[in-house]
């Protein structure tokens, strides 16, 4: 599965890369406003929220018709979400980088490029399109380059990385790159299925240090209480609130439940 996102990935890579070349989203990416410290509002006591803009994924689906990404992000944030997080990839999961700057002049909150990201390209697009943080997936990346990356956001562009873990060998791997945010994807990539107990199981490996997100499979307050008992600091969702009548309420009651 992994693989082949990534295959589509690279393809709408080298499309745009023909368009606008490296060195010109590099000036882009350079000229943007400053990036927000995402870190510190994810620091901040209380378990934080990212509300997901999603609007499909391999699972299940389309999931919601998001006829303004812009109305979606600002209802998150009036709901007391901490950050954004916009998927940005398109075969799978419908996103695009309009969504990402829609979502960027919408809000004044930090703001997570969730994508499939393998190279210096997508970090400097996610920069110059106004995200904040940016993911990096460890099963997609070699460690020289999921070290590079980190290095890139952080140092370079002055984003965040959130950094995506499945087991304990992507721990080590995260630790070692200097991962200072790591995401637990209950989200098991192969079978598609979501193991709450994963955030569980790895938790405890994380360095105290580390800022630790609970991502995937939180339908409600009760999810995100659970995974908060496991040490977590943030929980990211996407379904359970794109899916809810009531998006602002949705992300509403989980923040109130993670204070
Ligand atoms: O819709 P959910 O179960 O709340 O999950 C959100 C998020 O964790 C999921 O979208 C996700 C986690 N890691 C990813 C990597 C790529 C694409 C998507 C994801």
């Amino acid at each position: 599965m992994l693989d082949e996102i990534m295959a589509g990935v690279r393809e709408d890579v080298a499309k745009r890369e023909a368009l606008t070349s490296l060195d010109e989203m590099r000036v882009r990416a350079a000229s943007a406003p400053p990036a927000l410290d995402a870190y510190a509002a994810l620091a901040r006591p209380g378990v934080s929220v990212i509300a997901e803009v999603k609007r499909r994924s391999p699972s299940k689906g389309d999931l919601a018709a998001i006829a303004d990404p812009a109305a979606l992000a600002a209802d998150y944030a009036a709901g007391g979400a901490t950050w954004i997080s916009v998927l940005t990839e398109e075969r799978r999961f419908g996103g695009s980088l309009s969504d990402l700057s829609a979502v960027r002049s919408a809000v004044g909150i930090p703001v997570l490029r969730k994508d499939f990201l393998y190279g210096d390209y997508q970090a400097h697009e996610a920069r110059a399109f106004g995200a904040d943080v940016a993911l990096l997936i460890v099963a997609a990346l070699d460690q020289g380059t999921l070290t590079r990356l980190r290095v890139l956001l952080e140092e370079e562009l002055g984003m965040t990385a959130l950094v995506e873990v499945h087991d304990e060998a992507e721990v080590a791997r995260a630790v070692d790159a200097g991962a200072r945010v790591i995401g637990v994807n209950a989200r098991n990539l192969r079978t598609l299925e979501v193991d709450r107990s994963v955030f569980e199981r790895l938790a405890p490996l994380l360095p105290d240090s580390v800022l630790k997100v609970a991502e995937s499979g939180v339908r409600g307050p009760d999810d995100l209480i659970r995974y908060a008992s496991a040490g977590a600091d943030a929980v990211l969702v996407g379904e359970g609130l794109v899916t809810h009548e009531s998006p602002r309420d949705a992300a509403a009651a989980l923040v109130a439940a993670g204070r």
